[in-house]
């Protein structure tokens, strides 16, 4: 089925390419055809192969068999370089960009030769007029929210004059506003001629955006399909090979206690971003799961930080969990009091990416009394633990117990989650529960979540992904400048509300209530 026969108008193509990692076959004869003025999907659950493809396609692997055509004739990228230089941009999820410069000098890096700064401003502001990408060139890249940055890595990009744009699943980090504006910006490419290669988990904006779509499972190319003939539902078939469920709607059991008081929160800010926290008040009972929207950079990080004792806080009575003033006490100690955080970025601060995943169990088990005793650490409980977190979370790889940067992202989450829950915490404050996740997988996450709330946990979720927050959560807050509104109970607000307030206006989900009133939106 691989092969697709060869179109005349091809920009780029995949023929049969294969990369092996050991033993693991991470492509198997992989084909795919990107025609010029097309969006073309790329689709596939967590590890199916989609990343492996696309630095194939960019120079940035070498495929142990296989051709890439290049408007029909076999070409070679021995490195991204070279593949720039014939048209082919991509943009990662994770940016590459110097937070101390200004957004000109980083495009400037990236470019090749010299040109005065001046120069490449004004190219700067004629791009973003054609595309509609609201760049600013003479701001620090280090003041911008994740959407800005994604469009200055855009521009970057364009600057080069793609004709192929790779876009690795683009707007997982955007409000819904950046996210429509995206789409604006790709059919205007597209309209150009270009061609646009989009991955993305989220299978009603494939639906609406692209012209085809490829599926991969396991390694190997499942269907190509015209995504606009094709169902949510069907396509995630395709992705998983079965019927995906979804998060059971929400919450029937009693709500028990407080397990997180916030009071009065403030911090500082810390004079580079800013994102100090102003008078921030929550309450997240046993049983209930309460979400936090917003676009990043508003200060969910530093949110973050304050809640799981990274960043310590003079008044301890601001944070309560379980009953104990916590303000002052560090991660480890909130932990032993039975809280468990999951951080936004796995790798590097949820996971070590050079040490064995098994090893990467102890980064937040070992103040538990079970694996680490008495100065020993009982290796045969930790790698049960690691083993347990494995088969219960679906956590994929090739190997017995790679490093965990060998993980595909979204096995990575499943397995940061899965270390986490397993640990029976009373209280769950999780950073972004399903960036970069399948559906097969979110809906596995969320579900798991629930469960969790189910049986007493208190669960805090921080995501930018609205839709994610509206499926599963029982009460909203918006977070905008440091401030956060008052939660209000899911199905007494909407989609447009929310989005107001993360855009900064007050109204529905006015902040200025004090403690928990319920808002009608
Ligand atoms: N450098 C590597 N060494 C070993 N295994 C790797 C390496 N890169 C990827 N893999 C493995 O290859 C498989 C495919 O990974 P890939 O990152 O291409 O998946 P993906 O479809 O992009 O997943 P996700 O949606 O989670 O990003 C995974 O099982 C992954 O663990």
């Amino acid at each position: 089925m691989g092969e697709a026969p060869h179109q005349p108008e091809s920009l780029l193509e995949a023929v049969e390419l294969t990369k092996r990692f050991g033993a693991l076959v991470a492509n198997d004869r992989v084909s795919l055809a990107i025609r010029a003025g097309e969006t073309h999907a790329l689709l596939g659950e967590n590890g199916a192969g989609k990343s492996t493809l696309v630095k194939m396609m960019c120079g940035l692997l070498q495929a142990d068999s296989g051709e890439l055509l290049y408007e029909g004739t076999p070409i070679v990228f021995p490195d991204p370089a070279s593949s720039r230089a014939k048209g082919v941009g991509v943009v990662f999820q994770h940016f590459a960009l110097f937070d101390a410069m200004t957004v000109v000098e980083n495009v400037a890096l990236g470019l090749p030769g010299h040109q005065p700064l001046s120069v490449l401003a004004a190219r700067i502001d004629d791009c973003v007029r054609r595309y509609g990408l609201a760049v600013e060139p003479y701001r620090r890249v280090g003041e911008l929210s994740v959407g800005e940055r994604q469009r200055v890595e855009i521009v970057r990009c364009l600057l080069g004059d793609p004709r192929v744009l790779i876009l690795d699943e683009p707007t997982s980090v955007l409000t819904p506003d950046e996210s429509e504006n995206l789409f604006r910006t790709v059919d205007v490419l597209t309209g150009e001629g270009r061609a646009v290669l989009f991955i993305s988990h989220k299978l009603d904006e494939v639906r609406r955006l692209c012209h085809r779509a490829t599926v991969l499972r396991g390694g190997k190319f499942i269907a190509e399909v015209d995504p606009k003939r094709e169902s949510s539902a069907s396509l995630a078939r395709l992705m998983v090979g079965a019927e995906v469920p979804r998060t059971p709607r929400v919450t029937t059991h009693a709500l028990g206690e407080p397990r997180l008081l916030v009071r009065h929160l403030n911090l500082p800010g810390d004079g580079s971003r800013g994102s100090a926290l102003h008078d921030i008040n929550i309450e997240v009972r046993a049983g209930e799961i309460v979400g936090i929207a917003g676009v990043a950079g508003n200060g969910q990080t530093a949110l973050f930080n304050v809640l799981s004792g990274e960043t310590l806080v003079e008044d301890q009575e601001s944070i309560v969990i379980d009953k104990v003033a916590a303000g002052g006490l560090g991660p480890t100690e909130r932990r032993a009091l039975g809280a468990g955080f999951v951080p936004e970025e796995r790798l590097g601060h949820a996971a070590a990416p050079d040490m064995r995943l098994s090893d990467n169990v102890l980064l937040t088990t070992h103040g538990d009394g079970e694996i680490v005793t008495a100065d020993v650490i009982r290796r045969t409980t930790l790698f049960g633990r690691f083993q347990k977190i494995v088969k219960g979370f679906d956590v994929r790889f090739g190997g017995k117990d790679p490093k965990a940067r060998r993980l595909s992202g979204g096995n990575l989450q499943k397995f940061v989650i899965g270390r986490e829950v397993l640990r029976n915490p009373v209280l769950i404050v999780v950073d972004q529960p399903t960036w970069g996740v399948d559906a097969a997988a979110a809906g596995f996450i969320r579900t798991t979540l629930r469960e969790r709330a189910a049986q007493g946990c208190a669960v805090l979720v921080v995501s930018q992904d609205l839709d994610e927050l509206l499926e599963f959560t029982d009460r909203i807050a918006v977070m905008s400048e440091g401030r956060l509104t008052a939660p209000v109970p899911v199905e007494e607000t909407s989609r447009e509300a929310i989005g107001l307030a993360m855009g900064g206006a007050h109204g529905a989900h006015d902040s200025d209530a004090e403690g928990e009133g319920h808002h009608a939106a």
